[in-house]
């Protein structure tokens, strides 16, 4: 008789130290197949950290992290990085690599070649025409390199995607689009996704669960709906009060 599905992620008492810092406090948390959730919370609280301890930029200093029911620490890393896709806000494209073939990075460096009309078809999933394979990365502009970063990311068809900041840099019309071509292609792709911000109105508006982190916890683990509606603790409220005062402040203009 087999069992019931293992979780897509599941960190059981992960905990991180860095010297006398607990970037990371003892977090258990289940994310289950398809969801897109958000990691808020103030600089220093511990996103990052929580989240590089999935692909192991980050090993934990206690506890386990279960990729689809398996221990992420018992895979050899090449083939763990490759099933899961990693946006992060400097993107780290090549400089002397044109975008094609810093899109097949990851290919190159298990021996194969990302064919061209795979890298056609990932320029056109981020809206880039397929002609910017030929391009340098200094040829591009910040919104374009990360939507190369995302085509990267998304380039060996994972399953789970994690987004560190991933448009942290960018401008506010760039950084709505390309959020909301991620959201669409999570859901027509079928992905797990991860995604840190600072930006509770990005998480709010992107992510169906919004987890919050203070302190190396997880103190929230609300829907957008129920963080609207005032749930979450005073943690979380805080984070919400920011947005809804913006559009307070927009509604008495507008009268
Ligand atoms: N490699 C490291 N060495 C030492 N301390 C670290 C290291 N990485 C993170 N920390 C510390 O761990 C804590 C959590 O950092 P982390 O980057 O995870 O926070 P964060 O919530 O992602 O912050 P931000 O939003 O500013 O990126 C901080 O106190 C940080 O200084």
């Amino acid at each position: 008789m087999s069992g019931p599905t293992p979780s897509a992620l599941l960190f059981d008492k992960v905990a991180k130290r860095f010297g006398a810092v607990t970037a990371v406090d003892a977090v258990s948390l289940a994310v289950e197949d398809g969801q897109f959730i958000a990691l808020v919370g103030q600089s220093g609280s511990g996103k990052s950290t929580l989240l590089k301890t999935v692909n192991r930029l980050v090993e934990p200093s206690e506890g386990v992290v279960l990729l689809g029911g398996e221990d992420v620490a018992g895979l050899p890393l090449p083939a763990l990085r490759r099933n899961i896709g990693y946006v992060f806000q400097s993107i780290g494209l090549f400089p002397h690599m044109n975008v094609g073939e810093n899109i097949g990075i990851g290919a190159q460096i298990s021996g194969e070649r990302l064919p061209s009309a795979r890298v056609s078809e990932l320029l056109e999933m981020v809206e880039l025409e397929p002609a910017m394979a030929l391009r340098q990365p200094d040829e591009l502009s910040g919104g374009q390199r990360q939507r190369v970063g995302v085509a990267r990311a998304l380039a060996n068809d994972p399953k789970l995607l994690l987004m560190d900041e991933p448009f942290g840099a960018l401008d506010p019309v760039t950084r709505d689009a390309l959020g909301m071509r991620v959201l669409d292609l999570h859901k027509r792709l079928g992905l797990t996704s991860v995604m840190v911000t600072h930006d509770m109105s990005e998480a709010l508006l992107l992510a169906d669960r919004v987890l919050v982190m203070d302190q190396g916890r997880i103190v929230a683990d609300e829907t957008p709906q129920a963080l609207v509606a005032g749930e979450g603790g005073e943690v979380a409220q805080g984070l919400v009060a920011v947005p809804r005062h913006q559009a307070e402040r927009l509604a008495e203009l507008a009268r």
